[in-house]
């Protein structure tokens, strides 16, 4: 008989914790998030489990108690998988799959599914799978346990079921494989890289769905995919763009996100050198979103991971056309005035003063202020290009004097 595959969605709960470093309002919002990726992944959230903690419960990750509510939710409401707000230690996800008998996933699983998911080319997939194999590895035991219920769905486009049914010396000799194939790829993309010559590189970098590849269609003509879902871009893409005269490289490149496993930070090392060997970065922000100036934290975070940190940037704040603030109400007086109140010119002078005017801000959706992002990223590329070849600095006008 031939298995019918279910196609529609997979009914999810999500679980999470509230304790210092995460407030109530804080919890909301990383659960929202892990629902927008639950959704990218093919999920539907049915429902949200959140305990306060201080510590998470090293053997369950929540409380007794609180398991025992979930697992009668699972059981009553035909509750395909339960998805953990953070990464599970082997042993948690072991104990709890036990308890609960159904698919578990945390927070990494599901961004390294995602990323399987929308792995398009085979340099993609092969880091993609390097950074499966690597989280893999230390959690073969127990893999045995709902062997069953690996049909397919979130979470189990895994290496394939015959690595999963081996042992961890395959799972090693893969991962070492895997990474001499990489190292192959790579030493083609530096080559590639190399014939690109002396002109100054500029990527785009961001959050994930901030709205990178949107505004490098608008400014290269280029066709890259974008779409209201996480993770819609894995690969590097490059473009020659013209501003005024002035040739120079574009890329765009994956998007990051809070928390972004380490073993795809490690695996995408050579995604990533587009942005590490970059002259400038746009660090591209979505203002529209409540969360953003953490969203700011979490790029900066990884930009030092990868040594980036220091390169000059410019601050691009996209989606001005759908920022609101929260009313305020100034007769309330049970409610304090906050940053969520700030309209657009407030927000406008607090980052304008934080950067030294390294700031824009702009709607790539709706082109509003593309010009003064052209002429600001001509001044900062001609800039970089006159320090590096002195001689030619005539070709190029002052910013004033460029046709746009
Ligand atoms: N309202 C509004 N939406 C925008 C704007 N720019 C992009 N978007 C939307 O935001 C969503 C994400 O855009 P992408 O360009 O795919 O974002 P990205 O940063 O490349 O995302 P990843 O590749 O997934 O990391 C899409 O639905 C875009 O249409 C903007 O200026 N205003
Ligand atoms: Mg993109």
């Amino acid at each position: 008989m031939i298995e019918k595959k279910d196609i529609s969605l997979e009914r999810v709960v999500l679980v999470g914790i509230i304790n210092k470093q995460q407030d109530e309002e804080k919890s909301k919002e990383y659960l929202d998030e892990l629902e927008f990726l639950t959704y990218t992944a093919g999920g539907e959230v049915i429902k949200r489990f959140v305990q306060k903690m201080d510590m998470p419960n090293p053997k369950t990750f929540i409380g007794t108690g609180k398991m025992d509510e979930v697992k009668q939710f699972v059981d009553d409401n035909d509750i395909g998988t339960v998805i953990f707000d953070d990464e599970l230690s082997p042993a948690q996800e072991r104990n709890i799959s036990k308890i609960l008998n159904c698919k578990i996933l945390d927070r990494t699983n599901l961004i390294l599914d995602i990323f399987a998911q929308r792995a398009q080319t085979s340099y993609a997939r092969t880091q993609v799978e390097l950074a499966q194999c690597e989280y893999l590895l230390p959690r073969l035991k127990g893999m045995w346990t709902h062997l069953e219920r690996q049909k397919g769905g979130i979470g189990m486009r895994g290496p394939g079921e015959t690595e999963i049914e081996t042992d961890r010396r395959i799972v090693r000799d893969k991962i070492a494989l895997l990474k001499e194939k990489i190292k192959i790829i790579d030493k083609q993309m530096a080559v590639q890289r190399g014939n690109r010559g002396q002109l100054v590189r500029v990527a785009l970098v961001g959050y994930t769905n901030v709205g990178k590849s949107t505004l490098m269609n608008v400014i290269s003509k280029s066709e890259v995919f974008a779409e209201n879902k996480l993770f819609a871009t894995l690969d590097t893409t490059v473009r020659k763009v013209v501003i005024g005269n002035l040739p120079f490289l574009i890329s765009d490149t994956v998007g990051f996100i809070r928390k972004l496993p380490t073993q795809l930070i490690e695996s995408f090392k050579s995604t990533l050198d587009e942005v590490r060997e970059a002259d400038l970065l746009l660090h591209v922000v979505d203002i529209s979103h409540s969360n953003f100036e953490e969203h700011i934290e979490s790029v900066n975070k990884i930009l030092d991971e990868i040594q980036s940190k220091d390169k000059p940037t410019i601050m691009v704040f996209n989606k001005i056309d759908a920022y609101k603030p929260e009313y305020y109400n100034p007769t309330d007086l049970d409610i304090e005035r906050t940053t969520l109140h700030y309209s657009l010119d407030e927000w406008k002078r607090t980052w304008m003063s934080k950067t030294q005017n390294n700031a824009l801000f702009i709607s790539a959706l709706n082109k509003e202020n593309l010009d003064e992002f052209r002429k600001r990223v001509y001044k900062e590329v001609r800039e970089i290009h006159v320090q590096r070849f002195p001689y030619n600095n005539f070709l190029y006008p002052d910013v004033e004097d460029i046709e746009l």
